[in-house]
């Protein structure tokens, strides 16, 4: 029935003011009121329909997308959207496309790594989409290790340009988005050689494609690398390969920020950090905390609503059954979900305000901050994206079989999202870099260095490594001095044995090789410890709106004691906390689930997402499920006609055989 809202019984539970949490999921009134138009403005357009992206062959599929940048970007331009308007009307087409590789990296390399001369001359090209470009690092035979790269930039003295090679197979260019079928530049990172000699690798403005006909220009293969997991998903992109045999650019296409070559070929540094040449990587791996939190929303948002709309035994004297969302279980893999998407929207709201404040900072040539800010963004973008990807499977086996349709949204999302562990640096590897950064830490502790920011913890590290934690009843787990003192001591106390035990080698670097795998385990509790305390500074802020808080504060809650719970064998091992406090701490999340139950479907709601951006059947607003589920089945093409093609062909010959092996 058209209008009836199934979940009404459901939103009349809330204990807290809705709208006021819209605002508080958003950031802000002003950031509530632009997503939430411009989610509307997307929805009511059906040049944005996606449902039938699973249906399409990959060219259809490419074709459909290259229309739907075009629409957008009209769009863009007709209604004269702001950037930030511009880049949530990207987010909410909701289709991975070039643009996101031009918007996203190909312009901040430019502006993060060019000089004035080259922001003046590429920026208002690359803004008014004259040019398109993507961010061309990765080769085919290295990713993770950027030093690795071999493509080769050789200048010429006699020519004042620069020579972009392609000595081997593997260090052809592969995955680049945005590459394969449509940029017609890209910000390309070579080995720079300068009279003979290897600088290592840097950023190049190169041309790939004719501004006419698009053709590839002379010395330049080009092409798409082939279909990626999941049907649709994330092949809208055109992920691509790219080889250069000797082609020539102008000396002043090197981005020439960090580093510089003369006239005359020598190769100068300027008073910058050489790290600011990965200075694009830290921006998006920022993005990616940020998306990681509505990507796990969206999965959240379906299985919350899906769960209470879906029933199952329990039924006395011919009453209801239970709703799946009461069974405990559910509740135990569901709601550290739904706290994990709200911790990983506020602890990337806070990462984004650290991007910020490095960038200032970098203007001002204070580079003090950088190390760490690398250390949170690739921490936190490991650590989100591996939750999010694991936690978007969960969500399709929380919604049973129908979580395996293509239409309750889940499969499609998890196949566009699960790149993210591996794209702008593999999570192991990013994780390895925070372990760096925290023996580096620990070493220099007593040193009169005093470690600052998300690290400043371990300036306590003394009283932490001793510590016991007062826990005696389950209520003193919902103290965030408790929570904060047994996350810290848990950090410190794992970096240290870490840092302990690579005293104990000769070679530091075979020491690190040796302890990996220990060494990943300490990144994860330190950037763990800073979501927590994350979420802990944000309950600390004024927040209007009646019950706002409170509830927040129970998914704080949810969140660090489904770690703690999750982790006992780090928390007990270490002696921050008893075999009995663990059991106090499980009893408590129990407690926490109950409380946060009525409250479910209004936390969901508070993300204001549209049908459209859900795109799930079962995840509707007014979980009218069956009978679109029903209804959607019979759109399939294989329903087009009752007997299927191929039946004269196959299954009719098998059939009669088995007729004639019945009568003999
Ligand atoms: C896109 C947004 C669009 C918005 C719209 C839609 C929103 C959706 C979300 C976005 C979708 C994105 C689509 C997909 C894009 C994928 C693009 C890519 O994958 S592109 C390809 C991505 N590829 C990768 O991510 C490759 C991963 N690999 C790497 O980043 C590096 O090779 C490495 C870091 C692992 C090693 O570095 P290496 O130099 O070999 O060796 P060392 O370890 O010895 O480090 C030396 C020193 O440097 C320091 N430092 C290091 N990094 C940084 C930094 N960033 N900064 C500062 N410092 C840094 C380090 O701490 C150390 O300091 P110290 O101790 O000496 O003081
Ligand atoms: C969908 C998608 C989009 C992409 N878009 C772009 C793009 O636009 N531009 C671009 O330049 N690149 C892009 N990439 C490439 C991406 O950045 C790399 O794939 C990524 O950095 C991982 O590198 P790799 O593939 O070399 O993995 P590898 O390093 O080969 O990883 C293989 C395994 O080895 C392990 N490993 C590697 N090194 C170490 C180590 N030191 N210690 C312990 N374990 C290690 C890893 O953990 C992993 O398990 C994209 C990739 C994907 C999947």
């Amino acid at each position: 029935m058209a209008g009836v809202d199934y979940l009404a019984d459901e939103r009349n539970k809330a204990e807290f003011d809705v709208n006021e949490m819209k605002i508080v999921w958003a950031g802000s009134r002003h950031a509530f009121e632009l997503s939430d138009r411009i989610s509307r403005l997307v929805a009511s357009d059906p040049a944005f329909r996606k449902d039938n992206r699973p249906m399409l062959s990959r060219k259809e599929l490419f074709k459909n997308t290259l229309r739907k940048t075009a629409h957008a970007w009209k769009r863009i331009n007709e209604l004269r959207l702001t950037e930030e308007e511009a880049n949530k009307l990207r987010f909410y087409v909701d289709e991975p496309a070039f643009a996101d590789l031009h918007w996203g990296m190909f312009v901040p390399a430019i502006k993060g790594q060019g000089t004035d001369e080259q922001h003046q001359k590429w920026l208002p090209l690359a803004y008014k989409m004259q040019i398109i470009g993507c961010y061309a690092q990765t080769e085919l035979g290295h990713g993770s290790n950027v030093q690795g790269l071999e493509t080769t930039a050789t200048f010429d003295p006699q020519t004042d340009e620069f020579i972009i090679h392609s000595p081997t197979l593997t260090s052809s260019k592969w995955w680049p988005g945005g590459l394969g079928k449509v940029s017609t530049h890209a910000v390309v990172y070579a080995r720079l050689i300068t009279d003979g000699k290897d600088h290592g690798v840097h950023g190049f403005i190169v041309q790939l494609r004719s501004l006419d006909d698009h053709s590839p220009l002379p010395g330049i293969i080009v092409g798409d690398i082939g279909m990626k997991f999941g049907n649709g998903a994330y092949n809208t992109m055109d992920n691509g390969v790219l080889r250069f045999d000797h082609v020539r650019i102008p000396r002043n296409q090197m981005l020439m920020r960090v580093s510089q070559v003369t006239r005359e070929g020598k190769y100068k540094q300027s008073n910058v950090p050489r790290q600011l040449v990965y200075g694009t990587m830290v921006y998006v791996r920022q993005v990616i905390v940020s998306d990681a939190s509505y990507a796990l929303s969206r999965a959240v948002c379906i299985a919350t609503r899906y769960s209470c709309v879906r029933r199952q035994f329990g039924s006395q004297n011919g009453g209801a059954e239970t709703q799946v969302i009461d069974y405990k279980t559910q509740q135990n893999r569901l709601f550290p979900l739904l706290a994990s998407a709200y911790a990983f929207r506020f602890v990337s709201e806070w990462l984004k305000w650290l991007y910020t404040d490095v960038m200032q900072r970098l203007q001002a040539n204070d580079f003090s901050t950088l190390p760490e800010a690398h250390a949170c963004t690739a921490g936190l973008k490991s650590l989100t994206t591996s939750a999010t990807a694991d936690g978007i499977e969960e969500c399709r086996k929380l919604c049973g079989g129908h979580g395996y349709l293509c239409s309750s949204g889940l499969p499609e999302l998890f196949a566009v999202y699960v790149p993210a562990c591996t794209y702008e640096g593999d999570n192991t590897v990013l994780l390895l870099q925070v372990a760096r950064f925290l023996m580096k830490t620990v070493s220099q502790l007593g040193s009169g260095k005093k470690p600052v920011g998300t690290i400043s913890y371990m300036e306590q590290a003394e009283h932490l490594m001793k510590c016991r934690c007062e826990v005696q009843r389950a209520e003193d787990w919902l103290k965030p001095s408790v929570i904060l003192e047994v996350f810290e001591a848990r950090a410190t106390r794992m970096s240290v044995a870490c840092a302990q035990n690579l005293s104990k080698f000769a070679n530091p670097e075979e020491g690190f090789s040796e302890l990996l795998a220990d060494l990943v385990e300490a990144a994860i509790a330190h950037c763990q410890l800073i979501v927590v305390s994350k979420f802990i500074e944000k309950l600390r802020q004024d927040i209007p709106g009646k019950g706002v808080k409170q509830v927040l504060g129970m998914l704080c809650n949810i969140y660090a004691l489904h770690i703690l719970h999750k982790n006992l064998g780090d928390f007990v091992s270490t002696g921050c906390i008893t075999s009995k406090q663990a059991s106090l701490a499980n009893e408590q999340l129990r407690s926490l689930y109950s409380q946060v139950r009525p409250n479910a479907v209004a936390l969901v709601d508070s993300f204001n997402y549209t049908d459209h951006f859900l795109g799930s059947v079962l995840g509707r607003y007014d979980g009218n499920v069956y009978p679109n589920l029903y209804e959607e089945a019979w759109k399939d093409p294989l329903n087009d006609s009752v007997v299927p093609d191929g039946y004269h062909e196959y299954i009719r010959p098998i059939l009669k055989q088995q007729l004639r092996t019945a009568r003999l």
